[in-house]
């Protein structure tokens, strides 16, 4: 349904799109991840015919978008950031505009109309003034005008920024309806919300794909993925800590907060019956103990680390210096292991 293919976009010396290449497929939820200013934007906007790439292939449904970008446009249904929209309409007047700026007749945009309050729920506010509803219900208005043709592409930028948790649920939840018979990107730097919605995640930075795979796998590259955390209350800490860490598939054992250890397994590694036996071997009851999924954002942070030979002129803000490893009681990651390892194998873990 969407092939890129080496994609390239240079800003002056700055090279925002470097290479990018991907599919998405139909029943896909592709959730588009990277830190402030690595190119999401950029290539959602060439994506969209709306900014020529430098060189590189892009087709939406079929259609070369650089070549026929006003034809892949019918097929594609974009929600900008902040879900702009003319205020001081009602959400029927802007709908109907937006229906006759596509080109569509009085009778068709009339069942879009329709069509898209049923989808989205606005049936309640049709006839209210856009400044006057609640940002969520803004967020759907702007939900409404991207399906109003009944796109087979919707790309989604940052849907939920600023909405109230509850307001967050009931768009995902929408997504999620609209995602069985539609190909959905949804741009983002909120790593839950590519957990809630996401079945496939492509993470950039500075232009570059650091990782594709699904938002497991992306877990599993944490050292955290099947880390285990003990609350020993009344224990000797620092002695059972020394115990722990010559279990045979232990990286390391890290005290994170008073009388809590964090057994980090080696890659690949499930440590929890290994540290079950010592419990018992002991005979200590823990107060508490959690096994981990991972966590996204050391991920993150690690996959986003500039490498040292990335010389890109940018604005500084791709990505950033801190994070696991530097400084910390975490394993230390070879950034350039991960790097190949996130983009190489698709969710091996570090
Ligand atoms: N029109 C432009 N002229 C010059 N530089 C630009 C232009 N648009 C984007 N850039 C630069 O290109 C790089 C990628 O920007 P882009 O907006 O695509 O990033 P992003 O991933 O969408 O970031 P954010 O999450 O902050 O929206 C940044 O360094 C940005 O400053």
């Amino acid at each position: 349904m969407i092939k890129i293919e080496a994609l390239v976009k240079y800003f002056g010396a700055l090279k925002a799109v470097d290479g990018l290449a991907f599919e998405v497929n139909p029943g896909d939820v592709l959730g588009f991840l990277g830190p402030n200013g690595a190119g999401k934007s950029t290539t959602m906007k060439m994506l969209t015919g709306y900014l020529h790439p430098d060189s590189g292939y892009i087709n939406v449904a079929g259609v070369d978008v650089v070549q026929e970008p006003a034809l892949a446009q019918q097929h594609i249904g974009y929600l900008p950031e902040g879900a702009p929209a003319y205020g001081d309409m009602t959400v029927e007047a802007f709908l109907r505009f937006i229906g006759e700026a596509r080109g569509m007749s009085a009778i068709a945009c009339e069942s879009a109309i329709k069509r898209v309050s049923e989808q989205v729920e606005l049936h309640s506010v049709l006839a209210r003034p856009i400044d006057n509803l609640s940002k969520g219900f803004r967020r759907r208005v702007g939900l409404a005008q991207a399906l109003l043709h009944d796109p087979q592409v919707l790309i989604l930028d940052e849907p939920t920024d600023g909405l109230d948790p509850n307001q967050k649920r009931h768009v995902r939840e929408l997504i999620a309806g609209l995602a069985q018979d539609k190909v959905v990107i949804i741009s983002t730097h909120i790593l839950e919300e590519v957990m809630a919605v996401c079945n496939r995640v492509l993470l950039i930075a500075q232009g570059r794909c650091r990782f594709e795979g699904s938002p497991a796998e992306l877990e599993a590259l944490s050292p955290h993925h099947q880390a285990v955390s003990l609350h020993l209350p009344d224990r000797d800490i620092a002695a059972d800590q020394a115990q722990l860490k010559t279990l045979p598939d232990v990286a390391d054992v890290v005290c994170e907060q008073a009388q809590w250890l964090t057994v980090l397994p080696r890659a690949g590694a499930f440590v929890y019956p290994q540290v079950d036996q010592w419990l018992r071997e002991q005979q200590i009851t823990p107060q508490s103990v959690r096994v981990e999924s991972g966590r996204l954002d050391e991920v993150f942070t690690t996959l986003t680390r500039p490498a040292a030979d990335d010389v890109t002129g940018d604005d500084g803000q791709n990505g950033g210096g801190s994070g696991v490893g530097e400084g910390s009681d975490q394993p230390d990651i070879d950034q350039k292991g991960i790097d190949k390892k996130g983009i190489d194998k698709k969710g091996a873990s570090v």
